[in-house]
Formats: C-alpha cells, structure tokens, sequence
C-alpha cells in the first residue's frame, strides 16, 4: 500500500503533533496486561496489535504479558469441567491445570503472537516455563472473619505466586527488537506448573524490567466507585477501605493489589484502562489526561 499526497500530508502533521509524547518514551519499557475480556472481537484484537507494533516502531519497548480466562473458561465448559473462583483466582486442579496450560500456552498465546507479526512486528511467544521466565510457588491463601481466632487456610490448588523473572532473556529480546508476549504459566523449584492470575504476573514483570508503566487492560472503564464514577489516584489507604466495603471485588482484587504493590516495586505509574476502548493503549500514552484509573507514587504528568 502507498500513500497519497493528501494521506502523506495528514501522516506528516500527525506524527509531528505526536512526537512530544513519543519522546517521553523512547527507549522505556511499558508493559500491558491483555485481558482475556478485551479480546471479544477480531477488531479490538487487531487493534491492540496495531498499536503494540506502532509503540516497537517508534522505539518504546512493549512488553506483552496477555490473560485469557473467558477463553479458558470456554474450553472447561466444553469438556464438562467445573471452575469456581476465590479471591478473583480460579481454583485450579490438575485437570484444571492442563487446559490452563493449552489454553494460555497454545491457543491464546499464538493467536497473539501471530496479530503482532502479520500486523508487521517481530512478537516471540514464552510460557513462564521458557527458560524458567516465570519461577513460582505454590500461592497461599487464607481468609479471616472476626468470628475466626485465626486464619483459615483455603486451598486453591496449583495456583502460583511469582518468585523470580528471568530479565536476562527478556533484556535480550527487546535488544533484539523482538515484542515478548508472555502466558502467565509459572514454574516451580521442582519443574511443576502454575496457573497464576495474569496480573500479577504482569505487575512482578514490571517490576523486574523496572518499567516505565504497567497498562493493565481490561473490560471495565478503570476501578469504579458504587455510583459507578471512575476513581483515580488513589493511595494503598484508600484502596484498603474500598476493599473492606466491597467496592472493589473479584477480580478487581489481584488487578489493583498488583497495580499498587509495581509502583511501590519502582514502576513510575500503573493504569487499569478499559481495553474495549479501540486504540486503548494509544490513548493512554498520546493524551495528557490518559484514559482509566491512574496509580502512582509520583506526581502525575
Ligand atoms: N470497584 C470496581 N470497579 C470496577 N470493576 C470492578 C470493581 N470491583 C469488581 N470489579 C469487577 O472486576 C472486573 C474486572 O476483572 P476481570 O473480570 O478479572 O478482568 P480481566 O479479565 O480483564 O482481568 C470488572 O469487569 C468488574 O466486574
Ligand atoms: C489463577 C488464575 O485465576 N489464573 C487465570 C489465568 C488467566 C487470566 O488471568 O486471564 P484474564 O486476565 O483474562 O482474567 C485463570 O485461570 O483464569
């Protein structure tokens, strides 16, 4: 395809509008969250690879950490298995386990990877189990009522936690010019697979490449109030009384515990944005006001 004169004209004028904000990133490394939601249509999905290899062609770094638990969710149903849910985790058992990891592993992984090449990037696709990106343990959760004189311990099954990132691999292919799109798959000490919340895999990767910024997209305008007005800004304080109200829930739960705990880990800003919106990625980082639930330690730009 080539440009007309006009088309030529109007590229011009964009790009030059556009590079204040380009320089501000150059050479950082941002890294998204895909949800799993915000891959409903070939359109938004076509979208987001657009503007990942956009983002790779200008020189920022993107560094794609993708979810997929409608998607997993499909398959389980398929196969008469059922799945429930506890603190926004899917309780996972060894059955379970196995269609997470074709699932996130294979189907959801190389439809990505595959977007971002035809749409002209250079997309690698890795599980936490490549060499060992993503090293896990097993995820304790427990849950206390006042009535309780101590915590119970809830099994989950082989959900993970994240305990290491292997940044070397990853420092090598953004070098490389490659786009890392990662399923959130981790491994344990003795080569056993994790499930774990494509969040918080997202928010410790972040952390380890101390990002520039963590987009978390996802299938709702940003963390919302009860009176459904987008709340931005917020403190760890402020996010406890809304968890202890239950404002926030489910899986809003793992997204803004790991949105709070990246800012506090050096990653400059964390954004919750709404990835239905086409382009979301783009808006965030070519308005001044940016789209979503804003998280950050410093003041905002
Ligand atoms: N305070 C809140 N503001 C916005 N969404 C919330 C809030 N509390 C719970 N949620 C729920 O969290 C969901 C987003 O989490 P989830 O479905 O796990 O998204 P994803 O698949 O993108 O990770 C929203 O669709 C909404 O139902
Ligand atoms: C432990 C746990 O809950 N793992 C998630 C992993 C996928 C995910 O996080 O996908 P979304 O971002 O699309 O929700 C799951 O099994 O659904």
């Amino acid at each position: 395809m080539t440009l007309d004169r006009d088309a030529a004209t109007h590229v011009a004028q964009v790009l030059s509008e556009a590079l204040p904000y380009i320089r501000r990133f150059v050479g950082k490394t941002l890294v998204i969250k895909y949800g799993g939601n915000a891959m409903e249509s070939e359109e938004l999905k076509t979208g987001f690879a657009r503007d990942v290899v956009l983002m790779k062609a200008v020189g920022i770094n993107p560094v794609v950490v993708h979810g997929g638990g409608p998607q997993i969710g499909d398959l389980l149903k398929r196969l008469s298995i059922e799945s429930r849910f506890v603190d926004g985790m899917r309780v996972t058992d060894a059955q379970t386990m196995d269609v997470v990891e074709m699932v996130l592993g294979g189907q959801v992984n190389k439809d990505i990877v595959n977007l971002i090449n035809r749409h002209g990037g250079s997309a690698i696709g890795l599980t936490g189990k490549d060499a060992e990106l993503i090293r896990a343990r097993k995820l304790t959760v427990t849950r206390q009522t006042p009535e309780m004189t101590s915590p119970e311990i809830i099994d989950i099954g082989h959900v993970g936690e994240v305990v290491g990132v292997n940044t070397d691999l990853l420092n090598m292919l953004v070098k490389g010019d490659f786009i890392p799109v990662i399923a959130p798959i981790g491994v344990g000490a003795n080569g056993e697979s994790y499930n774990i919340n494509a969040d918080l895999v997202a928010g410790k990767v972040a952390e380890a490449l101390k990002a520039e910024k963590l987009m978390l997209l996802t299938n709702i305008a940003g963390l919302m109030d009860k009176q459904g007005t987008v709340l931005t800004g917020l403190t760890t304080e402020q996010v406890d009384e809304l968890i202890a109200d239950g404002t926030i829930y489910g899986g809003m739960l793992p997204k803004i515990r790991c949105a709070l705990e990246a800012v506090q880990g050096g990653v400059h800003s964390s954004h919750i944005i709404d990835g239905r919106v086409p382009n979301a990625v783009l808006l965030e980082i070519f308005t001044d006001s940016g789209v979503g639930t804003l998280i950050t330690n410093h003041e905002p730009r």
